[in-house]
């Protein structure tokens, strides 16, 4: 990937409240079922505005940092997803969305980014990323140390 596109904690708490927002009546949903791990941080905020407490998840893996594998589902939560919001964090190449559909076709599925090449397969997202761009995400980063531009 050529470009680099940093969030903050804010800036995810931010989207994924207004991702909660176009949710609501939340009186509509049973519950979420979080693509973890990704989707697990979405899902703890989207829990927390729309008064859900079931909380399930479907645990899939497909990359080992930025180097893309074969898509591995380690768990995943029962039934077709009717009445409930599926959740990750970002769709890219879309593979891991479109097991999610065929996993749950009735559910609601949403992101908080989207790439192109996914974009069509989540029902919702908030944040539009070019295709070349790789999402840092907060929970991947730290806070360090840097030096000064002008050093003796
Ligand atoms: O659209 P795709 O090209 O399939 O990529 C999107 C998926 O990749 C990342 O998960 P990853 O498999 O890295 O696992 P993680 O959520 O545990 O970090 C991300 O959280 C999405 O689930
Ligand atoms: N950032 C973090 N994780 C990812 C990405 C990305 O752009 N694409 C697939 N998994
Ligand atoms: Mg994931």
């Amino acid at each position: 990937m050529s470009e680099k596109y940093v969030v903050t904690w804010d800036m995810f708490h931010m989207h994924a409240r207004k991702l909660s927002e176009r949710l609501l009546p939340a009186s509509q949903w049973k519950g979420i079922i979080a693509v973890s791990r990704g989707g697990l941080f979405p899902a703890a905020v989207m829990a927390r505005e729309l008064g859900l407490r079931h909380i399930e998840t479907v645990c899939i893996a497909s990359y080992d940092h930025d180097k893309q594998g074969e898509l591995n589902v380690l768990h995943r939560a029962q039934g077709d997803g009717e009445g409930f919001i599926v959740v990750d964090d970002l769709v890219d190449t879309g593979n891991t969305a479109r097991a999610i559909r065929e996993m749950y076709p009735k559910a609601r599925f949403v992101t908080v980014f989207a790439k192109p090449a996914g974009a069509s397969l989540v029902d919702d997202y908030v944040v539009d990323i070019p295709q070349n761009t790789w999402i840092e995400q907060p929970w991947d980063m730290g806070i360090c140390f840097v030096p000064p531009l002008a050093r003796k």
